[in-house]
């Protein structure tokens, strides 16, 4: 099979617990990921050793739990969402063995053979979000573009959403009118497209 199947959601980290296993530099990576994103999401974070920055990015997050510590597989009986970021390869297939027992996403960050889900790069500007993936292929093509879209893409885009959320709310008449009308008055966007 050719290109890239895999299938975009956005989580509500605040609704959901997520649990990050290795607090290295990786960890930290990950940890900032999912705080930069989501501040309000409930995260613990487990490691043998765990960096003083990690220890100083969580004192600013009310939900993030520290523990200094080995792994065992019970920390995954309170977990929604895993994220294993250790620099152990046996220790990732038993987080890989754990998690599939209860029927959890979990992500590896150096071994997406493991993963069954991968994070993104994320463009945001105010409500808008866009989160790019190569597949797998180059973080660091995703990164670049990251950085061309933030450039591009204008801040006022994010003036525009608020003002056709206003719109959104305010329209009256049936669904069919509605969409329409939204349709119509966002039809100059895409006209250079044409
Ligand atoms: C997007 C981003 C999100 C994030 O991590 O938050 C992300 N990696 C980022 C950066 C980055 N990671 C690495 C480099 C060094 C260059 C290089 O190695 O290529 C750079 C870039 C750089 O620094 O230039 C190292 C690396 N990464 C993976 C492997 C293993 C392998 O490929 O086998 C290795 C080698 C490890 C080693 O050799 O030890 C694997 C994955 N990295 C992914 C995501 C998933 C696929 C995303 C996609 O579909 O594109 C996937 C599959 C799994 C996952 O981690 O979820 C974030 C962008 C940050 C931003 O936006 O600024
Ligand atoms: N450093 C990078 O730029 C980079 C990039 C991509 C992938 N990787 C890979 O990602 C992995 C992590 O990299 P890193 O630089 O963060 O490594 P690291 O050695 O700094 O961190 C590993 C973390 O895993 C923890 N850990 C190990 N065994 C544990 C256990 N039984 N229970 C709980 N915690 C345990 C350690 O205590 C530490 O906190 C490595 O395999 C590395 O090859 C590294």
């Amino acid at each position: 099979m050719e290109g890239n199947q895999l299938f975009p959601v956005f989580i509500k980290l605040n609704t959901i617990h997520t649990v990050l296993i290795g607090a290295g530099n990786v960890g930290l990576e990950k940890l900032s990921a999912l705080l930069s994103n989501s501040p309000e999401a409930k995260v613990t974070v487990i490691g043998l050793e765990v960096i003083p920055e990690i220890q100083e990015l969580a004192a600013g997050f009310d939900r993030v739990n520290i523990q200094n510590r080995a792994f065992k597989a019970e920390d995954l009986d309170y977990a929604d969402l895993v994220i294993a970021a250790t620099n152990n390869a046996q220790l990732n297939e038993e987080i890989r063995v754990q998690a599939d027992l209860r029927h959890l996403l979990v992500n590896f960050a150096d071994k997406p053979d493991l993963c069954n889900f991968y994070l993104g790069s994320v463009v945001k500007k105010g409500d808008l979000k866009i989160a790019i993936s190569t597949n797998g292929k180059s973080p660091t093509i995703a990164k670049r573009l990251k950085e061309v879209l933030d450039e591009s893409i204008p801040e006022e885009l994010d003036t525009t959403l608020q003002q056709m959320n206003t719109l959104r709310n305010s329209l009256q008449g049936d669904f069919s009118s509605k969409v329409k009308k939204l349709n119509e008055v966002t039809e100059i966007l895409t006209k250079d497209l044409k």
